[in-house]
């Protein structure tokens, strides 16, 4: 059997970080191979190991580092299949790391995962997959349920248990735990209902941003719908919105405030979300709030203000089962590459 997901270590060191990855894969019964190779000791092994794979029908990469973490983006030199990287804490807090990964130059996105977060990196996986397979959708589905009972059991097991009067939560009538589901309809008009990829910008300010996912879906012919919503000050508007445009395939939060659009986002669907990070006036940026995810709710990060990669990788994740996307985009990277 060929497997789906191709896993690559940096080192040996990188297993502890790694076997999250495999608990979730083997759980969600995904077929994966899992080889060591370093970008910096062993370059020709890497590009091996990424051509076979692909050639054969891996589907989708991991790419696991600590230090100057540049083998995802050595993976993703060698292959148009989505490409996630998985930051792994050796020094400086696995800084060094996530920045080698996220910051990748266009058209060479890697969907980067918090730090240490192999179980993030292969939930990510399996959400693309899900696309392609019912079967994975609904593990992920189940998987994501199970995350969420954990949260609602922590109330009996630790909450309940703590012995202080000044705690009163008698009030509350808690009954319907579906919470997460909106029914309501978006309004707004001029909506394309029948888009593969649903772009959410917080604010106006970062539609120069979102213009850049646009424009680059336009030259691959994706066809997505965009709006400004900001789930803080419009929550009801944005459940509608994600609601509505529940059939999409990819969803992309652009993100400013404390990145609430793609951390909202994953609470609302199963289906991959991209989080766009985008520099604030005073020069700071959201990456850490967009990328540091909780376990259960990979956002695919990409590098700070960079639309056109979350646009490229839209349209290799969208590409696995589409061979005219599949020509386009290499056409986009190829030209990008010999200008
Ligand atoms: N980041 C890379 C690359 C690479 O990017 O090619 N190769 C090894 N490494 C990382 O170096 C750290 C220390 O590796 P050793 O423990 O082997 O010295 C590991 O976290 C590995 O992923």
């Amino acid at each position: 059997m060929t497997p789906k997901v191709m896993i690559i270590l940096g080192s040996g060191s990188d297993i502890a970080i790694a076997e999250k990855s495999m608990k979730i894969l083997e759980k969600l019964e995904i077929p994966y191979s899992l080889k060591i190779a370093s970008a910096h000791r062993t370059p020709d092994l890497v590009r091996e190991l990424v051509v076979q794979g692909t050639n054969a029908g891996i589907k989708v990469f991991i790419g696991i580092a600590g230090l100057a973490a540049h083998l995802p983006g050595a993976i993703a030199a060698y292959t148009h299949k989505p490409v996630i990287g998985v930051p792994v804490d050796v020094k400086v807090s696995g800084l060094d790391a996530l920045y080698s990964s996220v910051q990748m130059p266009y058209p060479s996105p890697v969907a980067t995962v918090g730090i240490d977060r192999g179980d993030n990196g292969a939930i990510l996986a399996a959400q693309i997959l899900g696309l392609y397979d019912e079967d994975i959708r609904r593990k992920v589905i189940e998987l994501k349920e199970e995350y969420k009972q954990k949260v609602i059991r922590s109330n009996e097991e630790i909450v309940q248990k703590i012995d202080n009067p000044h705690i009163t939560n008698d009030f509350l009538r808690i009954k319907n735990l579906e919470l997460n589901e909106s029914t309501e309809e978006f309004k707004g008009s001029c909506i394309n209902k029948d888009a593969d990829v649903v772009i959410i910008v917080g604010r106006h300010t970062d539609l120069i941003t979102g213009k850049k996912v646009s424009v680059t879906l336009d030259r691959l012919k994706i066809p997505y719908d965009m709006q400004v919503i900001c789930p803080i000050r419009s929550g009801k508007k944005f459940r509608a919105y994600v609601n509505t445009m529940k059939n999409a395939k990819i969803f992309i939060g652009i993100n400013s405030n404390s990145s609430q659009v793609s951390g909202g986002l994953v609470g609302l669907t199963e289906k991959p979300v991209i989080g766009v990070p985008c520099e604030n006036e005073l020069g700071n940026n959201y990456l850490l709030s967009t990328v540091n995810m909780p376990p259960g709710v990979p956002v695919a990060t990409v590098g700070v203000n960079n639309g056109r990669n979350a646009a490229v990788l839209s349209g290799e994740i969208l590409s696995i089962n589409n061979p005219v996307l599949l020509e386009l985009l290499e056409k986009l990277k190829n030209k990008k590459i010999n200008l």
